[in-house]
């Protein structure tokens, strides 16, 4: 079938080169002229505007964004514009649901069905395919189904789950219709929640791996700090590149996410060079406010979550008040900030 991009970055851009390999016909569009003109010379129909675009497509037009979350407000002004009655803009971006409910609204006004899509497997999804979660109407989801199953994983390797029989469901195949506007987007957030909360504690458990050998390193230790009570119960030099690469075989924590870890310490055992500054671009602000807004306890991903505010210093104030205060009820003097910085390379250098 013939569908539209909009946005030919790390995702749009394979998503093109993954339909068009399973015979769908594309048209690209982006800001950037020379993205569009990489997928043109791999096959696909370039277009230099919007317009141009929604000119080069037969009805009914099926235009799928994928930009920046904070540019598909105005991208889809901007495509809605040259859209007719009948026709399907998806956004297969990481948008927030609310905006995706609020959206769909308006453009059904105006005869357009507005699909979201949350859509997984980053830079690997070409080869991999991508795990898609999707918010819309019945009529729009059979529409866009044919590209669906080609962006989708597929069966692949994975053994079916025992009792499921009888003929291949969409969620087998890596896709699903999770309800009206808004539901697969809802769902991409949790699911994002849920990554920020399986790699923490990847992350916390290496570092606790890492620092097994607390007991050798206990002189360095500061005055004002805890002694280590049995050093000799610290003293593993644990690899931890090793252990993770370990891990992906049977252990009952393998995963996706371990075996991208055990990839990045085997390319760089020490992470030189990743300052331990963690972003966040928002899925998790969301999972952890609808989690307050229906009353449901999600601890560890709210954990998690502000465990990434932390690593940028957001709890810096916070520290800084919990030392004046140990300063004031017991005269504890605290390193002063030179020489935390010291330690900290000190630290560095022994790893
Ligand atoms: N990179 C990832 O692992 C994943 C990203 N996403 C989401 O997919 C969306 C796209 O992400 P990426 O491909 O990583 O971003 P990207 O930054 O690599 O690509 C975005 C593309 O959009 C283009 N663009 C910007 N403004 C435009 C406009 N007005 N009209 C046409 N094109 C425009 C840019 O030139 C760029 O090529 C985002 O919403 C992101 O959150 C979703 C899942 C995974
Ligand atoms: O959707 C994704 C993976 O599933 C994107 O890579 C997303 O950017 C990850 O979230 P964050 O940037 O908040 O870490």
């Amino acid at each position: 079938m013939q569908l539209a991009m909009v946005g030919l970055g790390r995702m749009g851009a394979n998503i093109v080169r993954r339909l068009m390999r399973d015979g769908h016909d594309c048209v690209v569009y982006d800001v950037n002229a020379d993205a569009v003109a990489a997928l043109v010379a791999e096959g696909a129909v370039g277009a230099d505007s919007v317009a141009d675009l929604a000119a080069k497509l037969e009805p009914t037009r099926v235009v799928w964004m994928m930009v920046p979350a904070s540019l598909t407000g105005s991208v889809a002004e901007e495509v809605a514009a040259v859209l007719d009655k009948g026709d399907i803009l998806i956004d297969g971006g990481n948008s927030n649901y609310r905006d995706d409910v609020r959206r769909a609204a308006a453009l059904r006004e105006r005869g357009i069905e507005y699909v979201d899509v949350g859509t997984s497997g980053g830079v690997f999804g070409l080869e991999r395919g991508y795990c898609l979660m999707v918010g819309g109407s019945d009529t729009a989801f059979a529409h866009i189904e044919p590209v669906l199953r080609t962006i989708a994983p597929g069966v692949g390797e994975i053994e079916r789950t025992p009792g499921r029989d009888g003929d291949l469901t969409p969620e087998e195949q890596g896709y699903l219709h999770c309800g009206p506007s808004g539901a697969g987007h809802f769902v991409k957030m949790v699911h994002n929640g849920i990554e920020y909360g399986i790699m923490a504690s990847i992350a916390e458990g290496l570092n606790l791996l890492d620092n097994a050998d607390a007991g050798v390193r206990e002189a360095e230790h500061s005055a004002e700090i805890a002694p280590l009570e049995e050093p000799e119960f610290y003293q593993f030099p644990i690899d931890t590149e090793k252990v993770s690469e370990l891990w992906r075989r049977g252990s009952v924590i393998s995963s996706w996410l371990l075996d991208l870890t055990a990839a990045a310490l085997h390319e760089n055992p020490t992470l030189n060079g990743l300052a331990g500054r963690v972003s966040d671009s928002g899925e998790g602000r969301w999972t952890v406010k609808a989690a307050v807004d229906v009353g449901v306890p999600v601890p560890v991903l709210a954990a998690s979550l502000f465990e990434r505010f932390s690593s940028r210093d957001e709890d810096l104030f916070a520290n800084q008040v919990l030392s004046a205060m140990r300063l004031q009820f017991g005269g504890h003097k605290e390193l002063p900030a030179g020489d935390v910085l010291e330690a900290g390379a000190r630290k560095a250098d022994a790893g």
